[in-house]
């Protein structure tokens, strides 16, 4: 099975691409999903965030982490954000090597898509993946694509402020998919990504081995 991380900013087109990708014939995870099943209740990560972050944050009765005061307490120094990330990511490293390996084990895609949110925290999770594709459109149109389906601007801004830049996208993507336009531009672009790598039989290209830093 052919493993892609598709990354991009707020609002820039990922879960389009990942649509497009499914109804090609990919299947789809999602790497917010997998981050936030580390911390299900009573799991080893759980007890782990507990012991640095408090063990008031752990339900006595379901074992559940109260993630609202774990983020007030962890984002509110960047020290403690990045503390918190450095426990959680080798516990989402190995649940996205899982994930993977069962879907590679169900054998009925030929491709498999994981969504990024933030390629720049997963920079050790990319030996787990053969190419890194990315999706960019402008700030302005983002802002106004995600007001559309009722995000508040403050919040797009704040969340827009923690994710890597598109510089840092494009430098680290091995194809970039422009989403300036509209979808059906965007599908055709995904559409010629999957005739290359399919009439390559879906292997790793050499040419891109050595280029994505990993
Ligand atoms: C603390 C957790 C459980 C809170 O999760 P939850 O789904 O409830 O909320 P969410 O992630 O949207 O964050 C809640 C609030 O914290 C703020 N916030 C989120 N991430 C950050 C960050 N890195 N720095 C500062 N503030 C942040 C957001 O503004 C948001 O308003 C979660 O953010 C977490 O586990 N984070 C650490 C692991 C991680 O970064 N995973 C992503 C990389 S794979
Ligand atoms: N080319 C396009 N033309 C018009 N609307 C678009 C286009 N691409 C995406 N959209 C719309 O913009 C919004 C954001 O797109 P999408 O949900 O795919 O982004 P995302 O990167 O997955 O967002 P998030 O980071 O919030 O998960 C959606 O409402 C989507 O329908």
């Amino acid at each position: 099975m052919y493993k892609v991380f598709l990354a991009g900013g707020i609002a820039s087109g990922k879960s389009t691409v990942a649509r497009i990708l499914e109804e090609l014939g990919a299947s789809r995870i999602d790497l917010d999903q997998v981050s936030r099943s580390v911390l299900s209740p009573r799991s080893a990560c759980s007890a782990a965030v507990a012991k640095a972050f408090g063990e008031d944050l752990v339900n006595p009765a379901t074992g559940e982490i109260d993630r609202t005061l774990l983020a007030r307490r962890a984002f509110a120094t960047p020290e403690s954000g990045a503390h918190l990330e450095s426990i959680e990511l080798p516990f989402i490293s190995d649940e996205l090597a899982c994930t993977l390996a069962r879907e590679e084990s169900s054998g009925d895609a030929p491709v498999c898509v994981v969504e990024v949110p933030l390629l720049d925290r997963v920079e050790s999770m990319l030996s787990q993946v053969d190419e890194v594709l990315c999706v960019i459109a402008p700030l302005g149109l983002r802002r106004v694509r995600a007001q559309g389906r009722g995000m508040d601007v403050a919040d797009f801004n704040r969340r827009v402020a923690l994710q890597p830049s598109d510089e840092y996208l494009r430098s680290h993507a091995d194809v970039v998919f422009d989403n300036v336009g509209d979808e059906k531009a965007l599908a055709a672009q995904v559409r010629a990504w999957w005739d290359s790598r399919e009439r390559d039989g879906w292997v790793r290209s050499p040419a891109r081995e050595g280029g994505t830093p990993r």
